[in-house]
């Protein structure tokens, strides 16, 4: 795929070699290498993995302490290189910030000014444009004090939209979604995803399976797998299995809707085994408590 965002050379928007950042004495990223080009690439982990400090360094919201960096063919770590980067970017951070204050059309209006968009009537059309992208045409003036916590989601969407970025960052866009939305977000990252590079974090690993081309996972820092999601779906091949009851010796175990229950780790001879999920293959991944019950 020809994209403009990609370094022409390797067809890659994003390499990062050996990325480190400390909190005092918390490693939050220890070593970090991965690259990626065009699509949906999206990033899994457990709470407290490292995905929001990796991508607060793609976003050039934070200095790693060691390793090197190229995104859309610039150096972040320098000023100039962090300046090209900021203008082709769309970030959705965890906490967005907000003016509650504001209307949902006077924020996106504030942010597509900060992102260099100077005539009034071209700029307003982009925002009318976005918030109806994310389905909020009709809430733009309403407070954003008075939206519910999915509709501000929305919000902080429609401004990571703004001025069509050809980089995407979206810490867990999902988020405090209700299923309808999230089935409508994930065809509009599908479609951002043709011609773009979208790098999304997310706890949901429906996301993973339906949208993204490329996965990777970070556990306590580290990057644990990249590769395709039926890649991480196969590392669970042979490992899951169904029975009627508990198996103290799983490495994790839940009961199912029918009353079954699904088993990860070393089958027992004779073990009726079930095809992986994405799901199996990263609990087979990131620590588990042994026998842990999902309920
Ligand atoms: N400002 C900070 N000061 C100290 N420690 C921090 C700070 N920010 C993050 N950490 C720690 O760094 C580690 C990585 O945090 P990070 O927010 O990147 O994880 P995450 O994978 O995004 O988690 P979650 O899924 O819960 O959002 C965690 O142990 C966290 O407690």
């Amino acid at each position: 795929m020809s994209i403009d965002t990609a370094e022409p050379a390797t067809g890659l928007a994003v390499r990062a070699s050996g990325l480190t950042l400390r909190y005092g004495r918390k490693t939050a990223l220890d070593d970090v290498s991965l690259t990626f080009g065009a699509g949906v690439t999206g990033l899994l982990g457990p709470n407290g993995a490292g995905k929001t400090t990796l991508l607060r360094i793609l976003a050039t919201a934070a200095t790693p302490d060691a390793g090197t960096l190229r995104v859309l063919g610039h150096d972040p770590l320098t000023g100039p290189g962090r300046l090209a980067v900021r203008r082709r970017l769309g970030y959705l951070p965890q906490d967005p910030g907000f003016h509650t204050g504001f209307t949902a059309f006077e924020f996106v209006d504030y942010v597509a000014i900060l992102k260099e968009l100077t005539d009034r009537r071209a700029r307003h059309a982009e925002v009318r444009r976005v918030l109806g992208d994310v389905g909020l045409d009709e809430h733009r003036r309403s407070r954003i004090r008075t939206l519910s916590g999915g509709m501000r989601q929305r919000v902080a969407l429609a401004a990571a939209l703004v001025g069509d970025p050809g980089l995407l960052i979206l810490d867990e866009p999902t988020v405090g979604l209700d299923p309808q939305q999230r089935m409508r977000f994930r065809e509009l990252f599908a479609e951002l995803g043709e011609r773009r590079v979208v790098l999304l974090s997310t706890h949901q690993t429906e996301d993973v399976m339906s949208l993204c081309r490329e996965v990777v996972v970070i556990d306590r820092g580290r990057v644990r797998f990249a590769g395709p999601p039926a890649g991480l779906a196969a590392l669970a091949a042979g490992r899951v299995w169904t029975g009627a009851g508990r198996e103290a010796g799983a490495l994790a175990s839940w009961r199912t809707g029918n009353g079954s229950y699904r088993h990860i780790g070393d089958p027992p001879a004779g073990a009726e085994l079930l095809d992986p999920t994405i799901e199996d293959g990263y609990l087979t991944l990131v620590d588990t408590p042994a026998g842990g019950d999902r309920g």
